[in-house]
């Protein structure tokens, strides 16, 4: 029999988990719920069949797996409102950042198997970046959790120590990701194509490139020494991006946002 999740918290990444387990087809429409105070907001989902309410109780008991992805400053409240309901047949995610596997346990029942995961948004289409994290579970629990997110794309088992830096280059890489492909647009733009083929060629192109290190395991820098022909275009515009601190900005804009994060 397929399980039961409550998606508690159906904000951008929620409603991004509801779609990419809709559509992997790890359980049936019926069996999601997504809470959120608003549900008014939550039409879209509720309209291919998954349940919606804003009562985190009851969406709670119903559920196998009770899935957290409010706000960090709002998980403690919510905690607190479904802990009556938590027994320890149940399995607790979280994709809150920042909040520990202990301080969510001390919320909760003792004996609750609580994991950490850390998507991103590409969830939704199930090609997320997932990173996990546990303490204390039994294989049957962290089975269902890995067979939940492998159907939404790639999985690593981390410490959860490391569940930090896993949000820095995994969630918020998404976002460095879309930055770096808008700006070659603007500079496809400027050499001469339209907005719409500038925009398909680099996604494409990236797309392409990340599947080659997938596919093939190489380091970037034995594919690059392909692409650059000797005294050709490729360095020459590699090198001034360099002089210009491509490499430096992004190492550093990786350092600011994870300091961020531990600062709290
Ligand atoms: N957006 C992203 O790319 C990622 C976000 N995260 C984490 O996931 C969590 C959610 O992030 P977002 O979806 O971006 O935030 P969001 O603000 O879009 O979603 C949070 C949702 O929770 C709802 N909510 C607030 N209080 C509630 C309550 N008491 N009961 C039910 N629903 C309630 C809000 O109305 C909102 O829709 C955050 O902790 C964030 O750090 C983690 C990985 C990636
Ligand atoms: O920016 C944030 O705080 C969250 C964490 C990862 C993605 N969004």
């Amino acid at each position: 029999m397929s399980k039961s999740i409550a998606i508690i918290g159906g904000g951008n990444l929620g409603i991004s988990i509801a779609e990419g387990l809709l559509a992997g087809g790890f359980t049936e429409a019926s069996k999601i719920t997504v809470t959120r105070r608003n549900i008014t907001l939550l039409q879209p989902l509720q309209q291919k069949g998954i349940r919606v309410t804003d009562n985190n109780p009851v969406a709670a008991k119903d559920a196998d797996v009770v899935l957290l992805a409010v706000k960090p400053f709002q998980v403690k409240e919510v905690l607190r409102e479904i802990a009556g309901v938590i027994t320890p047949d149940k399995i607790v995610v979280s994709v809150v950042t920042g909040v520990s596997i202990p301080e969510l346990a001390a919320e909760l029942p003792s004996g609750v198997p609580v994991f950490r995961a850390m998507p991103n948004t590409a969830i939704a289409i199930r090609e997320s970046m997932t990173c996990i994290a546990f303490h204390k579970a039994g294989k049957p629990q962290v089975d269902l959790v890995m067979e939940i997110f492998t159907q939404l794309g790639r999985v690593a088992m981390i410490d959860e120590q490391l569940m930090d830096a896993a949000t820095v280059l995994g969630a918020c890489g998404t976002a460095y990701a879309m930055r770096y492909i808008r700006a070659n647009i603007q500079g496809g733009i400027e050499i001469g194509f339209d907005a719409a083929t500038a925009s398909l060629i680099a996604a494409q192109t990236v797309k392409g490139a990340a599947e080659l290190l997938l596919l093939k395991g190489t380091h970037p820098e034995y594919e690059i020494d392909k692409v650059t022909t000797p005294k050709g275009c490729t360095i020459a515009g590699l090198n001034e991006m360099e002089h210009q601190g491509f490499s430096s900005s992004l190492i550093k804009g990786i350092s600011a946002s994870f300091g961020k994060i531990q600062k709290g």
